[in-house]
């Protein structure tokens, strides 16, 4: 082809820079107000309430996310959109009590949102991250370190650490003068202590110093981190970079952590079955390790790289919701003198003296349960954990709505269990809604409430594994701080403490209270 052919077919002038951004622009532009109008008028979510911007954008629901106030946002969404919400273009949250059940009994169970989940460090995967057979297989090799006898079997440990709290708080209070301190933390070093000998086989002897292992504040960190990353996974590469920057910020630190856990289970496997009197999370899962090669076929067992991620997973878990649930208790306790009242005449009547208090013993106590159970509803610990699931394809009903296939969504914990629509007076501690009818103190102006909305645990087959020890622990350790104390609040206007940042979990908060010993 000759030069004076060739340029014919080449446009007289090629478009400038300035063209081609504004054309690029404008077919962006042009893109998304399709995605917009689809999303709003013609999308499968289209019918399902909720803000405009939501269901064009997932922009509201990330700045919640990162704000660390999702709850709170959920929260307001339900208030003014009522008991099932568009929280983005492909999510809804429902506060129905009815979908509990649908969503998390549904069999097949249904799967949780791939996006909304933070990789595990080392590869492995936990109960919290597995699906499938996987998930079932992990389930079955830690069902006997979560039953009635192992929580039994497990109880004099637990016990000893509690006995070790109430002497540390007795030394500091008398013989340091050491009346104004942060029970909060006080609780974070007994339930560290007692998750490091049940998860790992050692103490952290926390109780003992002022241990606060750095897992601590990596569980935080990682927490935030995985959280604000997976509500940004929908922008890919943006969740690509930040899981960069935080592996590359953190490694040291996380390499060390990792590494300390491994030895120490190592050691702790290495010593074998210790038999009932020293049982822990770890005595039913000896004999049950499995090699990497069988993980996908073998109905029962773990690898070892599961094992070490599970116990590190369980000890974060275990150590830190149960501290901000025992936290919350104490100040709404001491906000609420009438229920202290109450509460300590129950405690009195039970038992003669303190050592009468074990876990075997606090159990079936209905006031005191009754303050645990309000507490989670008032203050559940992991109120932005999103628990969402997608809906199968071919959709269900859920709340009374046909959901498509491919939809995600949740209950939010807070909300569900907040809101007006499902509780008398929802924005007061009451434990006495949580009484038998048979009870003394009992209330019928609460048979109101939608009990059926309250799952702290969720449900089905991938409930909470640790409910039950958290609640022995929880029991024993308020009934012997009731039992011993008198307490009351540094700052006793302080209305504000139950406000707080919140990654997965509440973020630790210092609870300021003056201590004294009760006479005895
Ligand atoms: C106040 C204390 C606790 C609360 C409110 C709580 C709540 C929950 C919830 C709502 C789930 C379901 C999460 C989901 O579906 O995505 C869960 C799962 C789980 N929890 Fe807890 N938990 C608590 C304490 C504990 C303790 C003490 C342990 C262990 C010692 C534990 C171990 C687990 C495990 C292993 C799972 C995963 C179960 C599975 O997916 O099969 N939790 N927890």
């Amino acid at each position: 082809m000759s030069t004076t052919t060739f340029s014919a077919v080449l446009p007289t002038s090629l478009p400038t820079l300035g063209t081609i951004v504004a054309r690029a622009g404008g077919l962006l532009l042009l893109y998304y107000a399709t995605y917009a109008v689809y999303n709003l008028y013609f999308a499968p979510l289209a019918k399902f309430p909720g803000p405009r911007l939501s269901a064009i954008s997932r922009l509201p629901f990330v700045g919640a996310h990162v704000k660390g106030k999702l709850h709170d946002y959920f929260v307001d969404l339900h208030a003014q959109y009522g008991p099932i919400v568009r929280v983005a273009p492909d999510e809804l949250t429902t506060i129905d009590p009815s979908a509990w059940k649908e969503i998390y009994q549904k069999r097949p169970a249904l799967p949780k949102d791939p996006l909304a989940l933070t990789p595990p460090p080392n590869g492995a995967e936990t109960l919290f991250t597995a699906e499938g057979h996987i998930h079932s297989r992990m389930r079955r090799t830690f069902a006997d370190a979560f039953s009635d006898k192992a929580v039994r079997e497990q109880s004099r440990c637990i016990e000893s650490f509690v006995d070790l709290l109430i002497s540390r708080l007795r030394r500091d209070v008398i013989e340091a003068g050491n009346h104004d301190l942060d029970i909060a933390k006080y609780y974070g070093y007994t339930s560290i202590d007692i998750m490091g000998e049940l998860c790992l086989g050692e103490s952290f002897h926390s109780l003992e110093g002022n241990n606060e292992h750095t897992w601590i504040m990596g569980f935080f960190l990682g927490a935030k981190f995985g959280s604000i990353r997976s509500s940004l996974s929908r922008y890919y590469p943006l969740d690509q970079i930040i899981a960069w920057v935080f592996m590359q910020m953190t490694s040291k630190i996380r390499e060390k952590n990792l590494k300390f856990g491994v030895d120490t289970i190592s050691r702790r496997l290495a010593k074998g079955d210790l038999g009932s009197g020293r049982s822990d999370i770890i005595s039913p899962v000896i004999g049950n390790i499995i090699e990497a090669k069988d993980e996908a076929t073998k109905s029962k067992g773990i690898t070892r790289d599961e094992l070490n991620v599970n116990l590190l997973a369980m000890l974060m878990a275990g150590s830190q919701l149960t501290t901000t649930a025992l936290a919350a208790s104490t100040y709404y306790l001491i906000r609420h003198p009438e229920t202290m009242n109450k509460l300590k005449q129950e405690i009195h009547a039970c038992f003669a003296s303190e050592k009468d208090i074990t876990i075997t013993s606090t159990f079936g106590m209905p006031y005191l349960e009754a303050v645990v159970s309000e507490t989670l509803r008032m203050h559940h610990p992991t109120p932005s954990d999103p628990k969402s699931r997608v809906v199968a394809a071919g959709g269900q009903e859920i709340a009374g709505y046909w959901v498509p296939g491919g939809a995600t969504i949740s209950i939010p914990a807070l909300a569900a269990s907040n809101s007006p629509s499902n509780w008398v007076e929802p924005e007061i501690f009451h434990p006495e809604r949580w009484l038998p009818a048979t009870h003394p103190l009992y209330e019928s102006r609460f048979e109101k409430d939608e009990k059926e909305a309250f799952r702290p645990f969720s449900t089905g087959s991938r409930n909470c594994m640790g409910s039950k020890t958290f609640l022995a622990e929880s029991r024993l350790i308020l009934a012997r701080i009731v039992w011993a104390f008198e307490l009351s609040l540094v700052n006793k206007e302080d209305a504000t403490w139950p406000d707080n940042r919140a990654y997965l979990a509440y973020e630790p908060k210092p609870l300021m209270i003056t201590l004294s010993e009760k006479s005895p």
